[in-house]
């Protein structure tokens, strides 16, 4: 299914920041706009003080891309858009290029699912420079959001050891994108469903939920409520506890699920929405196995994050399945990852491509030359380390990867005794997609897998150690050598 169009039908182009037009129509006027370029995107830090990312929201930029074109309407709309003089910016001519502009860049990356970090190419594009800008704002919008929350479900599934986690987070989300997405990202980082039934139709995944406080308030007392929501659904009832007092609130649905298990029918359990979630659960435990109903699922939710799960599950609550919103799909404690899209080299000449830097005070932030490939070495079942190398360096035998922001950090890596994989895939060749698009499930999955790879210090939420992502050696020296050129240069 094609996600992104069936959502916002029409052309996307216009779904860019203007400075990327301008820049266009600057690369067209001075005959640059078929310079070839490469540009890649990645992010800096792991979110959430964490030691890993999860790759996602490549679907996005697929369709998206699949789609590119601009129409009639968003040609007349940058036709009226006028400078200081009150008179059109853009040359007609330049909006009949537009017009006729076909994609037709190469798109390597790496597949959703994948476990990621900082530095590394999430995704290699080259072509044309005028085509290679143009897209930067919306491939940024897509990866950096989705990216982020599969990241934040994963962390969630994490400290859930396995027991289900709901995503409940379409009323708190940022807006209809905000919780498509987060849904389609939740699920991906490891949610077993959500509460989002117009993402449940559109992706494809089980949509879950219990009721409101509104339906027990919406009775005269707390038990008719229990019973009429039972009878309407005798094989998908969750009964909300705690509108009133939670231990009575337990009572009576011991009550009202004992007269429906009499009948034959399967009620699904309680959930608990506020309070002292480990006490209450031990307690609502304790009330179920006395009433011969200990097979009853118990669901906890309220304002929960991975820390609190982790600590709830620490302190021994007795919950089963989690509902999770707020904290989950608005990605609470860090708002966005700050991932970036850098141009890094450029062909001069036919074949002659020249590396390029951006320099900045903090070596860090320098970015990394070259056209770049990621590659992944195991060990014994386990990631060991990633190598950012320019393609087209001749890798033969043990290659050493440096970390750019501490020089004293390298590490020898064995070609010969190690597995190893490239992690960028081709996705786009000259502008036609060649990425045989996967399904949701099979992505989910490649996230619970890639996450079994994942030494387990890296995955812990407090200080997680730092896994080794570094750069080829010969890589690294170039980018050494540039940044003392350029430094040269500017102090002249
Ligand atoms: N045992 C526990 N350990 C740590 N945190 C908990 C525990 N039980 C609940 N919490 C969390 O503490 C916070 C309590 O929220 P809050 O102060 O709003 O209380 P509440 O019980 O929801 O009250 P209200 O009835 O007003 O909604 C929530 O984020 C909840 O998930
Ligand atoms: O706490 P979150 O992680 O954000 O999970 C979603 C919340 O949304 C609902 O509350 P709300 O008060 O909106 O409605 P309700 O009457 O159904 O509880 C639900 O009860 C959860 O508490
Ligand atoms: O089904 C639920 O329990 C639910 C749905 C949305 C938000 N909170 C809870």
């Amino acid at each position: 299914m094609d996600t992104l169009q069936s959502t916002y039908k029409g052309s996307l182009a216009l779904l860019t920041d203007f400075y990327e037009i301008t820049m266009a129509y600057g690369f067209w006027k001075n005959n640059m706009h078929n310079r070839r370029a490469v540009y890649h995107l990645f992010f800096r830090n792991n979110p959430f003080n964490g030691g890993f990312a999860v790759n996602c929201g490549l679907e996005y930029v697929i369709d998206y891309l699949n789609n590119f074109h601009f129409s009639d309407s968003d040609l007349s709309y940058l036709a009226n858009i006028k400078g200081n003089d009150q008179k059109p910016i853009f040359d007609p001519a330049f909006l009949d290029y537009l017009k006729n502009l076909k994609f037709e860049c190469d798109i390597d990356a790496i597949p959703e699912g994948t476990i990621v970090f900082p530095k590394e190419p999430l995704l290699r594009v080259k072509g044309p420079i005028l085509q290679c800008q143009l897209i930067e704002s919306a491939l940024l919008n897509f990866i950096n959001f989705q990216t982020l929350i599969a990241t934040k479900a994963a962390r969630v599934n994490i400290a859930a050891k396995g027991d289900p986690v709901m995503e409940f987070g379409l009323r708190r989300a940022q807006g209809i994108d905000g919780a498509l997405a987060a849904t389609r990202a939740s699920f991906i980082g490891g949610c077993a469903g959500t509460s989002n039934v117009f993402a449940g139709k559109k992706f494809g995944i089980p949509v879950l939920g219990t009721h409101a406080h509104s339906w027990v308030q919406a009775f005269d007392d707390e038990m008719a409520a229990f019973e009429a929501f039972a009878n309407a659904l005798p094989n998908n009832t969750t009964l909300l506890v705690d509108t009133y007092n939670t231990p009575k609130g337990i009572d009576k649905a011991i009550v009202v699920t004992k007269k429906m298990e009499a009948k034959g029918y399967k009620v699904s359990g309680i959930r608990l929405d506020s309070g002292d979630l480990a006490y209450l659960s031990q307690l609502a435990r304790k009330k179920l196995k006395e009433a011969g109903l200990g097979h009853l699922k118990i669901v906890g939710g309220n304002d929960l994050d991975e820390h609190l799960v982790a600590s709830l599950k620490q302190q021994e609550a007795e919950i089963d399945s989690w509902g999770i919103g707020t904290r989950l799909v608005t990605a609470y404690d860090q708002p966005a990852l700050g991932g970036v899209y850098k141009l890094s080299a450029i062909e001069t000449k036919k074949g002659h491509w020249e590396d390029r830097i951006k320099l900045s005070e903090q070596s860090i932030k320098v970015n990394i030359p070259g056209v770049q490939q990621v590659k992944r070495f195991y060990k014994q079942g386990l990631m060991v380390g990633d190598m950012i190398y320019d393609e087209r360096t001749d890798l033969s035998g043990r290659v050493k990867i440096i970390d750019p922001a501490d020089p004293t950090r390298s590490k020898v890596l064995d070609k010969q005794h190690l597995e190893c994989e490239d992690l960028l895939k081709p996705i786009f060749r000259k502008g036609k997609c060649c990425f045989q698009k996967e399904s949701i499930y099979d992505i989910k999955k490649r996230t619970s897998e890639q996450l079994q790879l994942l030494d387990k210090t890296i995955k812990r939420f407090i200080n997680p150690h730092s896994y080794p992502v570094g750069l080829e050696e010969g890589l690294y020296k170039r980018r050494m050598e540039l940044i003392m050129k350029y430094k040269e240069e500017s102090n002249q």
